[in-house]
């Protein structure tokens, strides 16, 4: 037997596993690390989050990838470069951390390591006869796994294209496996440059959980703030605090199929752009707007497609309890609203139910990771549309 073969079995059949999650997400902020031990798979999963750390993408970073993100047309000898050099940065970057950490490369059993999405073209996206849903993310698993020597699983969504899906969100898997509670309906919240939930029934009915989009989280107004005063984003909701929302414009943005849709739906900065916005300007006839005034109203524009995409499910039943997580939870302003528009519901976080908040997709990933080597055995939705929980590609070290 090939010598990687028997070491990823004996991984599979170990009482415990190491494994660091890894997900660099539509915001480019940084890489999220989560070392985590796993016990047992499927709804049997135990899990603890032994380390967590977001590294900060400096600046060279940030440009390099913004080249090609969400980019029609790029320079393919860049993706090209890209594909290679992102992992081989991340691998860097764990190694750094497992250093700090005081953690040894040959204790840790797996890397589950999501990638950049660099383009993400569900068929609602790209309407192109002939064309499937489609998803791009690249830093391949590959130099992940010869950098730091550790067993890397990679590039987990295109089995779920190949099965019928988007791509994403695959946070269902690990909120199932994490988070459902028999006797409570749990809504799963997850604020990042894209907005997402998982519904959680409280009979634990695999059938009927799903995850879906909702539309832009933080990317409009992250992209507004770079791109009008300098600044990563919208700290604290500083600015769009001073700004009023312009109702015309607010309902120009809102005016878009994708929120018609039925769930489960995905969708990217492809469609949630500073493109997007201008658009919605000339369509409401606006001749002048403050950039506070701009930004308050994409704050609210967020805010009201959650919270009514949230309100969807809400409308199932009598009682729900909703965890929010990502960076949108950080926005003071954009909580507010939520809360405003959802009356009668509590927002908790995820560190109620004892995860970080800010780690919950570093170990969505690292969940899938322990599943596709040492479980695989849960259908989740109608077995038809998605795949089994056995997605990633296998990079051994040597
Ligand atoms: N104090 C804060 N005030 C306002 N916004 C904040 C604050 N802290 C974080 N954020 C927002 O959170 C964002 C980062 O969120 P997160 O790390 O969840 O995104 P991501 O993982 O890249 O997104 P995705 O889930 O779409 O892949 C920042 O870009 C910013 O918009
Ligand atoms: C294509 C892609 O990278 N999608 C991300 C993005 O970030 C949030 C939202 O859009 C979600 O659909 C997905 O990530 C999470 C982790 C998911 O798959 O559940």
């Amino acid at each position: 037997m090939n010598q990687n073969i028997s070491k990823l079995c004996g991984i599979a059949g170990k009482e415990s596993r190491l494994i660091i999650g890894l997900m660099s997400g539509t915001s480019l902020d940084g890489l999220d690390i989560a070392l985590c031990r796993f016990t047992g798979s499927g709804q049997d999963t135990g899990i603890e989050i032994l380390a967590f750390e977001t590294v900060p993408y400096e600046d060279h970073f940030k440009t390099e990838v913004r080249a090609v993100f969400s980019k029609r047309s790029v320079d393919l000898e860049k993706v090209c470069l890209l594909n290679a050099w992102i992992a081989q940065q991340h691998a860097g970057m764990v190694l750094d951390c497992l250093e700090k950490w005081k953690v040894a490369p040959d204790e840790v059993d797996l890397i589950a390591s999501h990638g950049q999405s660099i383009y993400h073209a569900p068929k609602i996206l790209h309407r192109q006869e002939g064309f499937g849903n489609a998803t791009l993310q690249i830093g391949d698993g590959d130099h992940l796994a010869v950098a730091t020597g550790i067993i890397t699983l990679s590039d987990f969504r295109q089995k779920h294209v190949a099965a019928g899906g988007e791509g994403a969100p695959l946070a269902v898997y690990g909120d199932y496996f994490i988070f459902s509670k028999k006797g409570e309906n749990r809504l799963m919240l997850n604020i990042g440059g894209i907005a997402n939930f998982t519904y959680l029934p409280a009979n634990l009915d695999a059938t009927a959980i799903f995850s879906t989009d909702t539309g832009p989280g933080n990317t409009l107004m992250d992209a507004f703030v770079q791109e009008n005063f300098g600044l990563p984003y919208d700290r604290d909701s500083l600015i769009a605090r001073k700004g009023t929302v312009n109702g015309a414009l607010l309902n120009a943005l809102m005016d878009h199929p994708f929120f018609e849709k039925d769930f489960p739906k995905t969708t990217g900065p492809e469609l949630f752009n500073l493109a997007y916005v201008d658009e919605a300007i000339n369509r409401a006839g606006i001749l002048e707007a403050g950039k506070e005034d701009i930004l308050a109203t994409l704050n609210r524009f967020s805010a009201t497609t959650i919270a009514g995409a949230m309100k969807r499910t809400l409308d199932k039943a009598k009682t729900f309890s909703i965890y929010s997580s990502g960076g949108g939870m950080h926005n003071p302003l954009l909580m507010e609203q939520l809360q405003a528009m959802l009356p009668g519901y509590a927002f908790q976080t995820t560190a109620a139910l004892n995860i970080n908040p800010d780690a919950k997709e570093a170990l969505l990933f690292a969940i899938l990771a322990n599943e596709a080597v040492a479980g695989g055995n849960t259908r989740i939705g109608d077995g038809k549309k998605v795949p089994g929980v056995s997605m990633g590609k296998i990079s051994f070290a040597r």
